[in-house]
């Protein structure tokens, strides 16, 4: 879809909000629903290793999420880069490819699922970008730290070719996703201006404790960086525990008028070093699909999705309140059927 026909990227998350009725479902955890199908992820390239072994799964993940209610759904490229496809013993050509096929597959499933159907609920394609944390594979992406030597400058030219590649695949959006620190957020910012990417992003960040992103950077520092960037429609954060996000949402909707985009994950920790997700201590049961409409909502967020551990059942929760709360009050049947398929940790 991109900004064909001389939309303005200002009214390009608005429009298609309008189209959702006001407010727009997004796609759960990804890679974590790949692995529930039988994904053996453990690999440099996390999910992205499926479009290599297993494009089908990746089609049935998206397809899944179309089933249950999803109006953007996230391509598998977050940890897909030219670098680590070439590790990998591929040429660059192929790399870019492989990058390539992540938004064909996407579109291909919405192909499919428009097919299906007889009216077209408007879904998005979003090529994800993780952060050059994602790449080292080292647990930097929860920490943000990159040490000293590295600049706004190398994450630029870390990102650059990527970026240009999936610009230009007939993704409809970027989502720059799960960003740690400030220097990154200003490498995507000035590199979307340096390269005059004309389809329209977001950018998301990760927090650990509700205040700052997961550096210690300030989450309102962040957010203004994405405020200022004219191809940024949304800013949001993701795969954070459901219990920081109110706070962020609140900090967030002080820099900046553009729309908010929440997804996190289960509320479980990922421990980098043995790759395993833990349950918080002190972790209750709750009913993700409340909070979203309740807390969330009001503190300004208008898309909805879930990142790591949470599955198509919580993104069907998520769009039958939001469905039900655009036309009326929220039905009781839809508060009990979401509270017994839900499991999150808060
Ligand atoms: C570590 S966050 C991962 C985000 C990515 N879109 C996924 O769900 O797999
Ligand atoms: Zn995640």
């Amino acid at each position: 879809m991109g900004l064909g026909g001389g939309q303005e990227t200002s009214s390009f998350v608005s429009d298609f909000l309008e189209k959702c009725g006001g407010y727009a479902v997004l796609d759960g955890g990804f890679a974590t629903e790949l692995e529930r199908h039988g994904a053996d992820l453990n690999d440099p390239l996390w999910s992205a290793k499926c479009l290599i072994s297993s494009p089908h799964l990746v089609r049935r993940v998206h397809l899944d999420y179309l089933d249950a209610g999803a109006n953007v759904i996230i391509t598998a490229s977050y940890q897909a880069t030219i670098q680590g496809f070439e590790a990998k013993g591929f040429s660059k050509e192929e790399a870019k490819a492989l990058l390539r096929k992540s938004v064909e597959i996407a579109i291909e499933a919405r192909e499919i699922y428009y097919d299906k159907l007889q009216s077209r609920r408007p879904v998005l394609v979003a090529a994800s970008v993780g952060s050059y944390g994602a790449y080292l594979a080292d647990g930097s992406e929860y920490s943000g730290n990159y040490g000293d030597a590295v600049t706004v400058e190398t994450l630029k030219d870390f990102h650059r070719e990527r970026v240009k590649i999936l610009a230009n695949s007939g993704a409809d959006l970027i989502a720059f996703e799960t960003t740690p620190n400030k220097i990154e957020a200003k490498a995507y910012a000035e590199l979307l201006e340096e390269e005059g990417i004309d389809i329209p992003a977001w950018f998301s960040f990760n927090s650990k404790d509700g205040i700052n992103v997961v550096s210690g950077d300030s989450i309102s520092e962040c957010a203004s960086i994405a405020d200022s960037c004219k191809q940024v429609v949304a800013v949001g954060i993701n795969c954070t525990a459901p219990r920081f996000i109110h706070g962020l949402v609140s900090s967030i909707r002080k820099v900046t008028s553009k729309p908010i985009v929440i997804y996190p994950n289960s509320g479980e920790t990922y421990d980098g070093l043995t790759k395993q997700w833990v349950q918080s201590s002190g972790a209750v049961d709750e009913e993700f699909a409340d909070i979203v409409i309740g807390k969330w909502r009001e503190a300004g967020a208008s898309l909805f999705g879930g990142c790591c551990r949470t599955t198509p059942n919580t993104i069907r929760a998520i769009s039958r309140v939001l469905s039900n709360n655009k036309s009326s009050a929220i039905n009781e049947d839809a508060q009990m059927s979401s509270k017994t398929e839900m499991k999150i940790f808060l």
